[in-house]
């Protein structure tokens, strides 16, 4: 399957976010995209989700044109958002075995690493970095065909790097993902392509050196 966007626009009131986003990507493939702080990236994100409407926007899926707002009933794209989402009175257990019903499912998250150490915690007494963890995997294992991560790596230890890079690349063979993440190496590890988003839009780069060109790393000397 085939995602491609070809214009979007956002504003927040007269504040231009978005203005030239072009952008696609197609199973099998990981893309990167990075930009500094505030750029637009969670907000492209959630654009494409649907849960934020865009002030222009087209979008194709399979050359077909796309409203991003029937992306949830759809069940197109998954989506981990940067802020946390579970409910925090339930026991991870009971969260994995309600969100998903086949026993193989939840097999790949109780068997991930580490995930028999906090099964039987409840949600809210996770530290932050677990919780993202639990989340990356709840998100990760969903049968969306595509899937955004929103600072997949973010707040989490660099063992479990490893691990999530790990489950990106074995997710490829039936998934399209759109990563960003300021551990910027990591993204890079996994993703085939990339783009850099500045000044609202989108440009692609092909080197870590045309990060630094396009203003998102330092210039080294
Ligand atoms: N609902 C909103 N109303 C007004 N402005 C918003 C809203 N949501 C985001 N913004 C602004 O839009 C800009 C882009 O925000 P966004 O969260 O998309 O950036 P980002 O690239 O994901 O940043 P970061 O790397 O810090 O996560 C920011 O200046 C932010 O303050």
């Amino acid at each position: 399957m085939k995602l491609e966007v070809k214009q979007i626009e956002k504003h927040f009131g007269s504040r231009p976010i978005l203005t030239n986003v072009n952008i696609h990507l197609q199973t099998g493939e990981t893309v990167g995209i990075f930009g500094r702080n505030g750029c637009g990236k969670s907000t492209l994100m959630k654009v494409l989700f649907g849960t934020i409407k865009a002030t222009a926007s087209s979008v194709f899926l399979d050359n077909t044109q796309f409203h991003p707002r029937a992306n949830i009933s759809r069940k197109l794209i998954a989506y981990l958002p940067q802020v946390s989402f579970l409910p925090l009175d339930m026991k991870v257990r009971n969260l994995i075995q309600m969100i998903f019903s086949d026993g193989e499912t939840q097999n790949h998250i109780f068997y991930a690493p580490g995930v028999a150490l906090f099964e039987n915690q409840k949600v809210g007494s996770l530290s932050l970095g677990t919780l993202k963890y639990l989340e990356f995997l709840l998100i990760a294992n969903m049968d969306h065909p595509f899937l955004m991560l929103d600072e997949p790596f973010s707040m989490i230890d660099p063992l479990f790097h490893e691990i999530i890079k790990n489950i990106i690349v074995s997710q490829l063979t039936t998934k399209a993902i759109l990563i960003t993440d300021h551990y910027y190496t990591d993204v890079w590890d996994v993703t085939q392509r990339n783009y850099v988003l500045a000044n609202g839009a989108t440009l692609p780069v092909r080197s870590q050196v045309e990060l630094a060109t396009y203003g998102y790393l330092p210039i080294r000397s």
